[in-house]
């Protein structure tokens, strides 16, 4: 799903008026009785006070919309105007004198803190106070406002964006914003509902039609992008019925020092379980009988090292190296890295303390072949791109990265982002049972036995962390976010393929919460 930009959404209305000869209070007017609508369906009625807060500009305009619409169909419904400006908008003015055509009980101003209402729990708040339009921080009394509807506790309902939230910035404190039950978003969600630190400003979304013009929708091509599973199902690649083993590439596994590994056991198992054709590993001895008796599929070759690796051969041609997972950073391994990208010509994927080394020898990074996946966790990101103040800035260093060593970036989190050749892929699956030991690893075998069996590495990044993401959402039915481990996300790998034909996009896919 695209994820447009303010400016784009901005022009998709505009052309919209044009293209299908409408007015923008028209356009107003779908997108207010599409959020009636959603309401009415689920209330049925229900007298629940329902206090509608509109500000003065479109965003207040939907707000009027859906007043109108909810007092015709008899609800108990109470209408304020915030009114932080005197700027009101046209389509705002017009929506707010059907309401005073229509009902005796005239929205109330509210200026001051004097003016807030009592709201009890069991109330409804809708939020149509600030839209994507906000482009400032809100005056004092505004923010208290704020903090009034957080503090009743009461289903709060955001009309496209939760007010007090840009769309291309950091708030100020988390005062700053209302704080979402659920947001109903015009064309698109916001790129702000999957960042960290805005995520959690609304528990839920939806997306709501409003039948932009279909062209805009079609040909506008975006920076950032949603991948559920429509986006996922054209980047498998099917199998036919005659194919054989050697098609699907042989995955090296690079890893593993005394103590760890169990990680690469688990990347090896991934690789496999993704569909890559053979797998090798390649361990210090210790590791030898550990990894053939837990995972006779695997073949191993030993370095001559007992505790960590020092010198990488193997006598086959991989169609993939994965380095890096519990492989230390001790010197004589480090040297065996470096050796390994000043011969090696195949794809590879980088994890854990292969990104590490990467980070203490910078110069490592220009031996890299083109289009290497890098899988960085937030602090390994951090070693490698450098510290940043927000989020905006860590998307904008992490693809200055990327484009100037030409790699794949995956950055790991609850919405992992995979970014390449200036574009953001944010995956939509996964849940916070992934918060265990060894995922990562798992999720660094996944796309390396992608990668082998014929994925780009773009694709099989974008693609492996949705089907990581999707496995442990399937498994997570059966385990629950506590007992879910590293295993069972590749036990149920196959179920996530497999649901990829099964049945529609849940609306758990499409509306994660980032929290
Ligand atoms: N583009 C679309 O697809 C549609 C948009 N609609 C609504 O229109 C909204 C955008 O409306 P607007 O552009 O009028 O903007 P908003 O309603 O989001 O903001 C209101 C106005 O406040 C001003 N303002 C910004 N920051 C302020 C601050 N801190 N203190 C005081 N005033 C401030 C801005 O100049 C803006 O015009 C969308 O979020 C959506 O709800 C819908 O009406 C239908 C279609
Ligand atoms: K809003």
């Amino acid at each position: 799903m695209k994820l447009f930009s303010k400016e784009q959404i901005y022009e998709g209305d505009q052309l919209t008026i044009e293209r299908q000869k409408i007015s923008s209070t028209d356009l107003m007017e779908r997108a207010g009785t599409q959020i009636f609508n959603w309401i009415n369906l689920r209330m049925q009625g229900a007298q629940v006070p329902i206090h509608i807060f509109c500000g003065i500009g479109n965003n207040g305009g939907d707000g009027m919309v859906l007043a109108r619409h909810l007092i015709l169909e008899g609800y108990n419904v109470k209408t304020y105007i915030v009114n932080y400006s005197d700027k009101r908008s046209k389509d705002f003015l017009i929506n707010y004198d059907r309401v005073k055509n229509i009902t005796k009980k005239w929205p109330e101003f509210v200026h001051n803190q004097d003016d807030f209402p009592e709201i009890k729990q069991d109330h409804v708040i809708v939020d149509a106070i600030f839209g994507i339009g906000l482009n400032r921080p809100v005056a004092d009394w505004v923010k208290k406002l704020f903090i009034h509807l957080r503090k009743s506790k009461a289903f709060t309902l955001s009309i496209d964006i939760p007010s007090g939230l840009q769309t291309d910035s950091i708030p100020l404190d988390d005062d700053c914003v209302v704080l979402a039950s659920y947001t109903l978003s015009f064309a698109s969600p916001k790129l702000v509902f999957f960042l960290p630190k805005t995520g959690k400003f609304t528990i839920n979304w939806e997306v709501l039609d409003i039948g932009l013009d279909s062209e805009f929708l079609t040909n506008t091509n975006t920076t950032f992008n949603l991948i559920g599973k429509y986006e996922a199902i054209p980047i498998y690649i099917p199998r036919d019925k005659f194919s054989h083993k050697g098609q699907f590439g042989h995955s090296l596994i690079i890893g593993g020092s005394y103590g760890k590994m169990g990680a690469v056991t688990l990347a090896s198992r991934g690789a496999l379980s993704a569909g890559a054709g053979l797998v090798t590993a390649f361990i210090p001895k210790c590791g030898y009988q550990v990894l053939q008796s837990s995972f006779p599929e695997a073949m191993v070759i030993t370095d001559a090292n007992d505790d960590y690796i020092t010198n990488v051969e193997f006598n086959f041609s991989p169609s993939v190296i994965a380095f890096g997972i519990g492989v230390g950073v001790n010197m004589k391994t480090v040297e065996a890295f470096k050796v390994l990208l000043e011969t090696n010509k195949v794809p590879m994927v980088i994890d854990a303390d292969g990104l590490n080394i990467l980070s203490n020898h910078p110069h490592f990074l220009e031996l890299l072949p083109e289009e290497t996946v890098l899988t960085p966790h937030p602090k390994e990101l951090e070693r490698l791109i450098g510290t940043w103040s927000h989020d905006f800035e860590k998307l904008e260093k992490a693809k200055e990265f990327s484009n100037k060593h030409k790699v794949v970036l995956v950055i790991k989190g609850a919405n992992t982002i995979t970014v390449f050749e200036n574009k953001f892929y944010i995956n939509a699956t996964g849940n916070p049972g992934l918060s265990t030991a060894g995922s990562g690893d798992v999720l660094t075998g996944i796309i390396t036995g992608l990668i082998s069996q014929g994925y780009n590495p773009l694709s099989a990044a974008v693609f492996g962390v949705y089907l990581h993401g999707k496995s442990a959402d399937i498994a997570v039915e059966d385990y629950g976010y506590q007992s879910l481990i590293a295993s069972h996300v590749i036990e149920y790998l196959g179920a996530a393929y497999m649901d990829l034909f099964k049945q529609p996009e849940t609306s758990s896919e499409k509306h994660k919460d980032d929290a």
